[in-house]
């Protein structure tokens, strides 16, 4: 694919001196988005051990100004701990990168004869994370396209991989997450996963009458479709900022 980024590339050697100069100390987390917080703390101090190169990632990603959108670490460790073992998965997409927390861990998870295609449209979130995957070790397990993902998941299909992925992880765009399930579910091989990130969105998809923006509206209908859709089995998880793990029949 011509979009293709590949890692190692454009502000990597500043990003490095950032990392090797910067102390990492106690592990820092970000405020839960649906639990409490003392529920949120005990989940996180014996919740999953985490790889330091991912914690050393997190911890710069905090002080980054859109720190909420980092991927939750009880779901990350839940994904590449647990179930990406389970399923011996080896071919993953995952829809929205930022700074690539949650990619470092898929991407340990796969193994050295795996492959993550981590899509997203921005340089400036992606090149953060991207020293990182070197130094984790797994940087030639990922490869980064920079465009938009819908655009990507078409030309991966046009390409001849229908039905040839284990795993996909959507959590980009709210609006395109209906276009995002139809692609993965083309995507997936029988019993792949399809994970939706953000399903229950801080509580926001509760009342209809007081949350209506498009976000909101998006990630709702895809709840309401993903439970009539006889093509797969899911369930809704409430943790993290709720994520549905979607198994294709
Ligand atoms: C919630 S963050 C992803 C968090 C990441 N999965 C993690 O676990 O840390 C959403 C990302 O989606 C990206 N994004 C937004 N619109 C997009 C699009 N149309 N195509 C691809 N990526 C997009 C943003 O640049 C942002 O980095």
């Amino acid at each position: 694919m011509s979009s293709s980024v590949p890692i190692g590339d454009d502000g990597v050697t500043e990003a490095t001196t950032e990392l090797q100069s910067s102390t990492i100390s106690q592990p820092k987390f970000l405020e839960p988005k649906i639990v409490s917080k003392p529920v949120n703390d005990y989940a996180l101090k014996y919740g999953f051990r985490e790889d330091p190169v991912a914690t050393e990632l997190r911890h710069i990603t905090a002080d980054h100004p859109r720190s909420r959108m980092m991927g939750d670490p009880n779901e990350a460790a839940f994904f590449s701990n647990v179930l990406m073992p389970a399923m011996n998965a080896k071919k993953i997409v995952e829809i929205g990168v930022f700074t690539g927390y949650t990619t470092l861990q898929l991407a340990k998870a796969v193994g050295e004869d795996g492959t993550v295609l981590a899509l997203d449209v921005s340089d400036e979130f992606t090149c953060i994370g991207k020293p990182y995957w070197k130094k984790a070790g797994v940087a030639d397990r990922i490869q980064l396209i920079i465009a938009p993902a819908v655009e990507t998941l078409q030309k991966i299909l046009d390409d001849g991989q229908a039905e040839t992925f284990d795993f996909v992880f959507i959590d980009a765009d709210k609006v395109h997450y209906g276009t995002y399930y139809e692609l993965s579910l083309q995507l997936l091989r029988k019993n792949g996963i399809v994970a939706i990130d953000n399903t229950l969105w801080g509580g926001k998809v509760l009342d209809e009458q007081s949350h209506q923006d498009n976000d909101t509206d998006a990630i709702r209908a895809i709840s309401k479709h993903v439970m009539t859709d006889d093509r797969v089995d899911h369930v809704l998880l409430p943790f993290a900022d709720g994520v549905t793990l979607v198994r294709k029949c």
